[in-house]
């Protein structure tokens, strides 16, 4: 079954209820500022409605405002003014785009696209990006945290904009924002996202930046359009840059997507480059007196990921100023997060293992709507079993995850020989290959994507009913993304784990990581047999 946007719509809005208002102050501990975090958790576990848990605590409505702590270097005090949050947790279940006090240009566009009102974290983040903070963005896969970001930007640039005083006189020009994502896939997706928004008549002040495709083309684009927003991944986006072609020192906004991908080994010196030399004034050299601190004042700096371990909120502080942590229900100052202690899963709280430890950051952004199962099979056989649980599961829209390129091609090929529309994408396809597959995949032309991990992250197919792992994830984070191009906005979505036997030790302590029951299951004649956990044990 296809829900209509307006059927999520109300599924996503029915999990916001409370109008009421609370205070963030850094004299509050911090399990009180995470109170409306409890009440997502309560929504999505079927507990009781914090809402009422919140007004049996009395939290009368009313707006007030907090000092976020000072960083503490001396030099960045003289050079960077505090600035004062003011939480109005009414905005957290906004029914309307209008109360996040977006602008009427932009409200018009998206209505126009069918979108009539935000998600929870995009009524979190909205008010808290146009307050000018640096903000990381959480909240789980498929939950709208593109739009949390690029709207509040779009408010604050290019033709949808806010209309202000100095608008006349403002002769700014060049790129606005950098949203550095880390496949093409994802940096397309994103620019398709603003190029809706934007409409046809300007989606030329967007441009992607992705490698694989013409740099040069892309070098003459950026000259002859003049974008004031460039999508791009870390190696293109620098290349150009390094290569004086693209102008980013009058860039209002950062935005990294997927932070904890691009903020891992692979992308160290592009990162840092984009870091350096994004929103940093001409003129201004490293050895200014403020040094790289104040360079970071021009800029807004915006991490977004379904998972942000501590290494990112980490990042967060040392780059921006007065960073929150942002998520569904609820918004946190950085400073108040401390190294979390590893809490260990309810059966093995006798063992001391870290592999018994709940991952948190993954936990936290598994969508509340899935089911997950495993079933055992040998390794010839798994085309078999994979074709078997489509059918019992009736799923039309299916992603099939494996580890490496080569063994794609062999799955898609048996499918198809069993009569089942199939198609590969991975990174060695060219780039008009890689799209055209997707297209096709997002327009029902085929019913199954064997994939690899190029397609973990940040791909957006809403029809997705079904994700298989054929091999197992190499870790929980990356079960998590895997599991997340299912069940997107509230739709249902099933998650099945194909392994070996021997393999079945690695799906439970996932299982205990994760905090999800995942089912062993299997499927016989077209039916979904669930086992009890005994039976295989
Ligand atoms: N307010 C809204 N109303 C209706 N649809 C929305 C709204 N916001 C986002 N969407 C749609 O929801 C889907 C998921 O959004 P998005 O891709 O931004 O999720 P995400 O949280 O970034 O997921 P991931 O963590 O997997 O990257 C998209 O198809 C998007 O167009």
């Amino acid at each position: 079954m296809r829900l209509t946007v307006g059927q999520v719509h109300r599924h996503v809005l029915a999990l916001a209820s409370s109008r009421s208002c609370f205070v963030l102050g850094d004299h509050l501990p911090f399990r009180m500022l995470s109170l409306p975090r409890a009440k997502e958790r309560a929504t999505r576990t079927g507990g009781t409605k914090p809402s009422s848990r919140a007004s049996a605590l009395n939290m009368k409505p009313k707006v007030s405002s907090f000092n976020a702590k000072p960083v503490k270097s001396a030099l960045l005090k003289s050079a960077v003014l505090k600035k004062t949050l003011k939480i109005d947790e009414s905005l957290f279940s906004a029914k309307s785009f209008e109360e996040l006090g977006l602008p009427p240009l932009l409200i018009d566009r998206l209505n126009k696209e069918g979108l009539t009102a935000p998600t929870e974290v995009q009524s979190a983040a909205i008010p808290i990006i146009s307050q000018k903070h640096d903000a990381v963005i959480q909240s789980y896969t498929g939950s709208g945290k593109t739009l949390a970001y690029l709207l509040p930007i779009l408010s604050e640039i290019g033709p949808l904009k806010r209309p202000t005083e100095q608008d006349s006189s403002d002769k700014r020009s060049g790129v606005e924002a950098v949203i550095v994502a880390p496949s093409r896939e994802l940096g397309m997706q994103i620019v398709r996202e603003v190029e809706k928004i934007l409409g046809p008549n300007d989606k030329r002040l967007v441009q992607q930046l992705v490698g694989g495709a013409n740099r040069s083309r892309q070098e003459e684009a950026l000259k002859k359009n003049k974008p004031i927003i460039v999508v791009g991944t870390p190696g293109r986006i620098s290349e150009i840059s390094a290569a004086g072609k693209l102008h980013t020192h009058s860039c209002r906004f950062l935005v990294l997507d997927e932070v904890d991908q691009l903020l891992s080994f692979n992308y160290r010196e592009d990162m840092h480059r984009i870091l350096e030399h994004v929103g940093r004034k001409s003129g201004t050299s490293s050895r200014d007196i403020l040094g790289p601190l104040a360079r970071r004042s021009e800029r807004q700096t915006i991490l977004v990921s379904a998972t942000i371990p501590f290494s990112v909120i980490r990042a967060a502080r040392s780059w921006g100023h007065d960073p929150v942590l942002v998520r569904a229900m609820s918004v946190v100052p950085l400073d108040s997060i401390t190294v979390p202690r590893p809490v260990l899963s309810r059966t093995d709280a006798n063992s001391n293992s870290p592999s018994n430890s709940v991952n948190q950051a993954a936990v936290d952004s598994l969508p509340p709507s899935l089911e997950h199962y495993y079933c055992t099979s040998k390794a010839q056989h798994k085309v078999d079993t994979l074709r078997r649980c489509i059918h019992a599961l009736e799923a039309q829209t299916v992603i099939a995850f494996m580890n490496n390129t080569k063994p794609l091609k062999d799955v898609v090929f048996k499918l198809e020989a069993r009569g089942m529309k199939a198609a590969e994408l991975h990174g060695d396809l060219g780039k008009l290959a890689r799209s055209t597959v997707l297209k096709k995949f997002k327009d029902g032309e085929f019913r199954v994507l064997v994939t690899n991990e190029l397609s973990a992250r940040g791909l957006d197919v809403p029809e997705c009913d079904l994700v298989i792992n054929l091999d197992l994830p190499t870790d929980s984070t990356h079960y998590a993304h895997r599991a997340g191009r299912t069940g997107r906005l509230g739709r249902k979505g099933t998650v099945v784990t194909i392994c070996e036997d021997t393999e079945t030790f690695v799906v439970r302590k996932m299982r205990k990581q994760l905090a999800v029951p995942i089912k062993p299951c299997e499927f016989t004649e077209g039916k979904l047999l669930v086992h009890k956990e005994e039976d295989v044990e």
